[in-house]
């Protein structure tokens, strides 16, 4: 059975918060704060990069009418960086190559801007395998708002999704779309905490997991 699986990006098919660390004490040194750990700002991932730098900021006490500047300059050294410490997850690839072979349409669903997405895509030559990108400012609103989820899924309807995060699971159960949790992202609650239909591990299991999932959603109730 054909279907569209849409994927979140950050903390599922990609690490990239080395990256978005850096950006962000780039900025905070510029602003004359101090640097945030790995650990700090990995956990203020997920819901979009003016949230990370609105927490960022109010991590080290900076005036937030300096938000939309702060921001701007946050994406300019993310873009400038070009995903140096960047990576895949392993089998990631792989897993997306045989979803396609196997005839799903792919899609991406994630809070990062559009733009550097589609730059991350075409940085690991993934471009030509995902048909639609939905990001954090396609829309006029971001996930968990189910307008995101639900327009990465058009025009075939229901499908499967794929992320790592509280953020995932929220806008998966509100689109009522069934959920495949990476296990190994940037989520901060215990696995049960989280709605989901099946979670993975390791990328070489997913595209059986998306066959069952397919499998037992097509099955009469
Ligand atoms: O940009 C973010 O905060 C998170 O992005 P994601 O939706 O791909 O996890
Ligand atoms: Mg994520």
């Amino acid at each position: 059975m054909r279907a569209t699986i849409a994927f979140d990006l950050d903390g599922t098919l990609i690490d990239s918060a080395p990256d978005l660390a850096h950006a962000v004490n780039m900025m905070l040194t510029e602003a004359g704060a101090e640097p945030l750990s790995l650990v700090e700002v990995t956990s203020f991932i997920g819901n979009g990069l003016p949230r990370l730098v609105e927490l960022a900021m109010g991590a080290r006490g900076l005036d937030m009418t300096r938000h939309d500047d702060l921001a701007a300059r946050v994406l300019s050294h993310y873009t400038q960086a070009n995903s140096a410490y960047t990576v895949l997850y392993p089998q990631a690839h792989s897993a997306l190559l045989a979803l396609k072979e196997a005839g799903h349409r792919l899609t991406l669903c994630t809070n990062k801007p559009e733009a550097p997405a589609r730059e991350i895509l075409t940085h690991f030559g993934l471009e030509g395998l995902f048909d639609t990108v939905i990001g954090g400012d396609t829309l006029p609103t971001r996930k968990p708002d189910p307008a995101m989820l639900l327009a990465a899924l058009m025009p075939d309807g229901p499908g499967i999704y794929i992320g790592d995060s509280e953020v995932d699971a929220e806008v998966a159960q509100r689109a009522g779309v069934p959920f495949l949790l990476y296990t190994e992202g940037y989520r901060k609650s215990p696995v049960e905490a989280l709605p989901h239909t099946a979670r993975f591990e390791d990328f070489s299991t997913l595209p059986e997991l998306v066959a069952r999932a397919l499998a037992r959603n097509a099955a009469p109730a």
